[in-house]
């Protein structure tokens, strides 16, 4: 059967302020080399993807300058203020053998641990489904917290999940999704969320929790550990 090529789109404009590194956490080292140099090869090597869009901060100075990968071509394209203005510029910049109908993948920079098998089900659930996230379960009880860290209540956890990237959307309709949230002046934190206010309820498609997003400086040590056991 033939099987879909998919780009998929990599935000890496951020400043990666939570973690205080004295450059954007993206190019923080990690197991011998740059972060996010970490998460380009995982989805480099994925099969299905055709190439990689990364976006860029419009003052980024340590992008290394990556062209290929794999033997797929790495873009590249300036982002904006908030990740869905970065994603919604990727959108915009991708090759124009890339349709308006067709799927693409929208992955952070900042989660090097994704599973290539997440990557597979993801693709093969949430084409059939018109687009789909990775994420899980709570599983944890989940607290409501007044400012001063006490806990008020309990929050139901039933059917609540966290969401992960990569996400998968048709083109088009995400990028018209994030334009309407951009011109409500709402800031949305995920592609989903976007898909959600156009009135779309995405696929949520269990992935392994160990695909996670590096925010803070010790979060370095746990995505070192997982690299080796999700490699
Ligand atoms: N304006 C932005 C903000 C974030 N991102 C990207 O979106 C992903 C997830 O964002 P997050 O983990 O919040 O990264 P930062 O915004 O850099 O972190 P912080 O909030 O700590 O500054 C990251 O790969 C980040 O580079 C982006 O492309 N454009
Ligand atoms: C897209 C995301 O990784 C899904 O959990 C998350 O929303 C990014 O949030 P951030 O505050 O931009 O890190």
């Amino acid at each position: 059967m033939n099987m879909p090529m998919l780009w998929c789109v990599v935000p890496a404009a951020g400043r990666g302020l939570r973690v205080g590194g004295d450059c954007p956490k993206q190019y923080l080292p990690l197991a011998g080399h740059m972060l996010i140099e970490h998460t380009l090869a995982r989805l480099a090597a994925h099969p299905r993807i055709a190439g990689l869009l990364v976006i860029l901060a419009a003052d980024d100075t340590h992008w290394p300058g990556i062209t290929a990968l794999g033997g797929k071509p790495v873009l590249t394209t300036v982002g904006g203020s908030e990740r869905c203005d970065s994603v919604l510029a990727g959108l915009n910049a991708l090759p124009v053998e890339v349709r308006d109908d067709d799927f693409v993948l929208v992955h952070d920079a900042a989660r090097p641990c994704v599973r290539q098998s997440d990557i597979d089900t993801l693709i093969e659930r949430g084409i059939p489904a018109g687009g789909a996230l990775l994420g899980a379960p709570l599983r944890d009880t989940l607290k409501r917290a007044d400012t001063a860290s006490r806990s008020l209540m309990t929050e139901p956890r039933d059917q609540r999940w966290r969401a992960f990237t990569p996400q998968l959307f048709r083109r088009a309709e995400l990028s018209s999704a994030l334009q309407a949230v951009a011109q409500a002046k709402l800031i949305v934190s995920d592609e989903a969320m976007a898909m959600e206010h156009a009135g779309h309820a995405p696929l949520l498609v269990e992935g392994a929790e160990d695909n996670i997003k590096v925010t803070t400086a010790a979060d370095f040590a746990l995505a070192e550990f997982l690299l080796v056991k999700t490699a």
